[in-house]
């Protein structure tokens, strides 16, 4: 086919979601996945916890791994008060140019900072070039094979604090489980699984929320 699935999905924002308007944008986008075409969006299901950890934790600060089309940026952003900012990492320059325009349509680039790179490059960066201390909430949803050694490689880098909250997309499917099994037995966190389904799907998937306790 002449587009690719990510084209297909801003064309489906452009004519049906409205500029300006985040919760359109996602609204446009889930129908697509769900009538015409799916895609890895997190979806309308989790996306609804997702939305329940952002407003529990209220963050200033958010990062994200795997921006995709950006489908969970602009979930993310649009609970995001002034002065707070999402920074998402997407490795696949084709999906971060349709991410970016997806993003301007629902009016949120200004919370939004979209960095093109992998993540076990770009992390040790993040102090030096954004300016962070430490990131209040981080949301997982790019290599599952990554999710452990970024952590890892989080917290080596002072970007997790005492309270950071982690936020796990698929760790049943395709699922993470070096992942899990570190957060859940590690003294430094306190995990709680939220079971849901693969996005626009009847199959078991869900989020894993772990808080980091501090050293
Ligand atoms: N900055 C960075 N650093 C490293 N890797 C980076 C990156 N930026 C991007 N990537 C590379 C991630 C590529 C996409 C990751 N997401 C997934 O692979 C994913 C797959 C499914 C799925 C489930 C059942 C199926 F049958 C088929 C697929 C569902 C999901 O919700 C998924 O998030
Ligand atoms: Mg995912």
């Amino acid at each position: 086919t002449r587009t690719s699935r990510p084209q297909r999905i801003l064309k489906a924002v452009q004519r049906k979601a409205t500029v300006g308007d985040p919760q359109s944008v996602i609204t446009a986008i889930d129908h697509f996945c769900r009538h015409r075409e799916w895609a890895m969006n997190v979806g309308d299901e989790k996306g609804s916890i997702l939305d329940s950890v952002v407003n529990e934790v209220s963050p200033v600060t958010v990062l994200e791994l795997g921006t995709y089309c950006g489908y969970s940026t602009v979930r993310i952003a649009r609970l995001l008060p002034p002065g707070a900012c999402v920074i998402t990492l997407e490795f696949n320059p084709d999906y971060a140019a349709i991410a970016r325009q997806v993003i301007k349509w629902s009016g949120l680039e200004d919370k939004v900072q979209l960095v093109e790179g992998a993540s076990g490059d770009c992390i040790p960066w993040m102090k030096e070039h954004f300016g962070v201390q430490a990131f209040d909430l981080v949301f997982l949803d790019h290599w599952k094979e990554r999710y452990l050694p970024d952590t890892k490689l989080l917290e080596e880098c002072g970007l997790i604090q005492k309270g950071t909250v982690l936020l796990a997309d698929n760790v049943i499917c395709p699922g993470t489980p070096d992942y899990l099994e570190y957060v859940r037995n590690s003294p430094r966190y306190n995990s709680h699984y939220y079971r849901s389904h693969l996005e626009y799907t009847k199959a078991e998937d869900g989020l894993e929320k772990s808080v980091f306790l501090g050293y």
